[in-house]
């Protein structure tokens, strides 16, 4: 018998992490049934249980066989990733194997299965590692300096090559740096907004710690590495949007997708602290260990071809986006301090398990 469907149905991989959450929220709302994958069990109501979850390591191949086969896609948003560039040095097999060789094994499997299905393969800015380029696009020179930068530009390139070779409707977006409030505490944004809320409500000292074991706000002071850094920082929920434009264009392509606005972190630091009064140069300090020795020190996406061909504009700015992040972490260190937890052990935001998407 041949079933009819008359609703699209989309396979998010990564679900649980920051994009997905915007992802699947977005594709709800657009009438899609919704199938998603995470790593580690997540709690059903989430999404009002409207989201059926699948739960595995993709990097087992017989569970990525079985998750493709039983959901049956129409589209597939494959977000799963270690994350972090940071992070990648310290588990580099795992980075390649799930951030390079399972989006070439669900090429593979689109190929051979379902050469009907659309695949949205989230790359990065990382594949341009240390570039000295002033704004960087779709033929921007790849040279990623990590694991993480490798095992996408990887991942970016088998994409391309299967969608050359097969006629497959494969795309990649190359995302810029994207926050939001669901950002972890171990990205910079979201470092800096917990550390600029906790100032703002008079705390010298925050339970979360940092990528040294210390707590995030200590004696009043944030420390970060390089502040000069600039980074296009833009809005994961305006990202979302621009996969599933990219997914439903007619002909599959890669974009940079970015806002075109580079700030660095040392401006970022200004903004986050102005939320609450506060000048940022008292609060921030560096330390030295927290320097990447392996970094890109500027990216500036250029998102002509995502604007003009698929009339993708963010609607997020960059003071908008600090202020949202700063005044969510507000808000949750207020809900704490009324439930008088000040007992509770410091919580480490830096684990192993942190490290994927
Ligand atoms: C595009 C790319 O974007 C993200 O990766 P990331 O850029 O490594 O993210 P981050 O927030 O850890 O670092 C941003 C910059 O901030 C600098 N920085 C300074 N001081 C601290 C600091 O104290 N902590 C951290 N974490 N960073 C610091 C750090 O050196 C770096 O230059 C992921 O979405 C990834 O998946 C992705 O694809």
């Amino acid at each position: 018998m041949i079933e009819v469907r008359v609703k699209k149905r989309a396979l998010v991989t990564g679900g649980a992490g920051q994009d997905g959450w915007y992802l699947i929220d977005l594709l709800l709302s657009r009438g899609y049934d919704v199938f998603a994958h995470s790593r580690i069990a997540v709690d059903p109501i989430l999404h009002g249980g409207r989201v059926s979850w699948r739960v595995g390591s993709l990097t087992d191949e017989t569970f990525l066989k079985n998750l493709l086969a039983e959901t049956g896609p129409d589209e597939i948003y494959n977000l799963a990733a270690v994350s972090r560039p940071a992070i990648s040095w310290d588990i580099p097999i795992e980075t390649a194997l799930l951030n390079a060789l399972v989006p070439q094994r669900i090429c593979e499997y689109i190929r051979r299965e379902l050469p009907a299905c659309r695949l949205f393969q989230a790359s990065s800015s990382e594949i341009y590692g240390d570039t000295r380029t002033a704004l960087q696009d779709e033929e921007t020179r790849t040279n990623p300096g990590s694991p993480y930068g490798i095992s996408k530009a990887y991942a970016h390139q088998i994409v391309g090559a299967y969608r050359q070779q097969y006629g497959l409707h494969l795309s990649c977006g190359i995302l810029f740096n994207h926050e939001s409030p669901r950002r972890p505490l171990n990205f910079v944004s979201q470092k800096i907004a917990h550390a600029a809320a906790a100032a703002a409500l008079g705390m010298t000292e925050t339970h979360e710690l940092d990528e040294r074991g210390k707590p995030i706000l200590s004696g009043g002071k944030l420390y970060l590495g390089d502040i000069n850094v600039r980074r296009d920082f833009g809005f994961a929920g305006d990202f979302v949007e621009a996969m599933r434009l990219i997914v439903q264009h007619a002909t599959p392509a890669d974009y940079a997708v970015g806002t075109g606005h580079a700030h660095s972190i040392a401006e970022f630091c200004e903004a986050a602290f102005k939320v609450g009064g506060l000048d940022w140069t008292k609060h921030v300090a560096i330390d030295k260990t927290l320097l990447r020795k392996v970094d890109s020190h500027f990216t500036q996406a250029d998102p002509s071809k995502l604007q003009s061909q698929l009339g993708w504009r963010p609607k997020i700015d960059f003071q908008a986006l600090v202020e949202m992040m700063v005044q969510e972490r507000m808000r949750i260190l207020m809900t704490s301090l009324a439930s008088a937890d000040a007992t509770r052990p410091l919580v480490a935001t830096t684990t192993w398990n942190k490290a994927f998407d």
